[in-house]
């Protein structure tokens, strides 16, 4: 997969060389490729905001570098187009379902923005020949877009095969699987400052260990994720499951 970013703070997405994205990069699972949106301006303060149309508090970013740079990466009459990510406050909910969507596509672009937004006319004319989804990372405001494309590249590449060590794992995932929230987790040692691990882990009886873990995902998906809880619909074995 190849993924492009476009921003004013390229340093920002220096995170993308570290850890599972890094190591991605550098096996050549990942293609990543971190663009200067300043690089496509042509003034001496390259500049690339504006005063809002209409008026209004705040700065918008212009059009111009925007399509520039999307014509230089991407050139109009290119084999292949990538489908365009504008993390906006605005936009559709991300989800671990859109991550796996994302994660079948070859090539990715996302377009930091910043300031009050990208002006729109940006998605319109990227939408002209190439997938374009504005998406938001949940219902609270930050100040660009880079945070946002962190958080979807990781959600993304671990999805990729060959990038992280145990498949398996994403299986028991939240918001994998069956629906539910995923169940505590413990390691050695057994005690520590009082605190044990459930004697159920240490049985050896994996049906029992099993149902443990089954009930402890509903529950915490009761008490924290009721939402989750009633789309899951599932049968919850006994009454008291949920209460646990
Ligand atoms: C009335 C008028 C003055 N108000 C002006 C502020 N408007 C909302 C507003 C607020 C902040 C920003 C800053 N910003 C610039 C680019 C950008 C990309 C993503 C996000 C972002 N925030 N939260 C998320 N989940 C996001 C994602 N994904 C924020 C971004 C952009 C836009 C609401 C209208």
């Amino acid at each position: 997969m190849r993924l492009d970013v476009f921003s004013i703070f390229p340093e920002y997405l220096a995170a993308l060389d570290l850890s599972l994205v890094g190591k991605a990069a550098k096996s050549g699972l990942l293609d990543v490729r971190v663009h200067d949106l300043r690089d496509w301006t042509h003034d001496r303060h390259r500049t690339v905001d504006d005063t809002p149309s209409g008026g209004g508090a705040g700065m918008v970013m212009k059009p111009e570098p925007w399509g520039e740079a999307l014509d230089a990466v991407a050139p109009v009459d290119g084999p292949a187009q990538p489908r365009l990510i504008v993390p906006t406050p605005a936009g559709r909910p991300f989800s671990q379902e859109l991550a796996y969507e994302l994660a079948a596509e070859p090539w990715l672009a996302f377009a930091c923005g910043r300031y009050e937004g990208i002006d729109a006319r940006v998605a319109e004319y990227a939408g002209e020949r190439m997938r374009v989804d504005e998406v938001s990372i949940g219902d609270y405001v930050l100040n660009g877009g880079e945070v946002a494309v962190l958080v979807m590249v990781e959600a993304v590449a671990r999805l990729l095969p060959g990038v992280i060590g145990n498949p398996e794992s994403l299986a028991e995932e939240s918001h994998s699987g069956d629906g539910l929230l995923e169940y505590p987790v413990y390691t050695k040692p057994t005690s520590w400052r009082g605190h044990d691990v459930p004697d159920v882990l240490l049985s050896g009886n994996h049906a029992l260990i099993a149902q443990w873990r089954h009930d402890q995902a509903v529950r915490r998906t009761a008490e924290r994720r009721p939402d989750l809880l009633a789309a899951w619909g599932g049968v919850v074995a006994g009454k008291d499951d949920a209460a646990a």
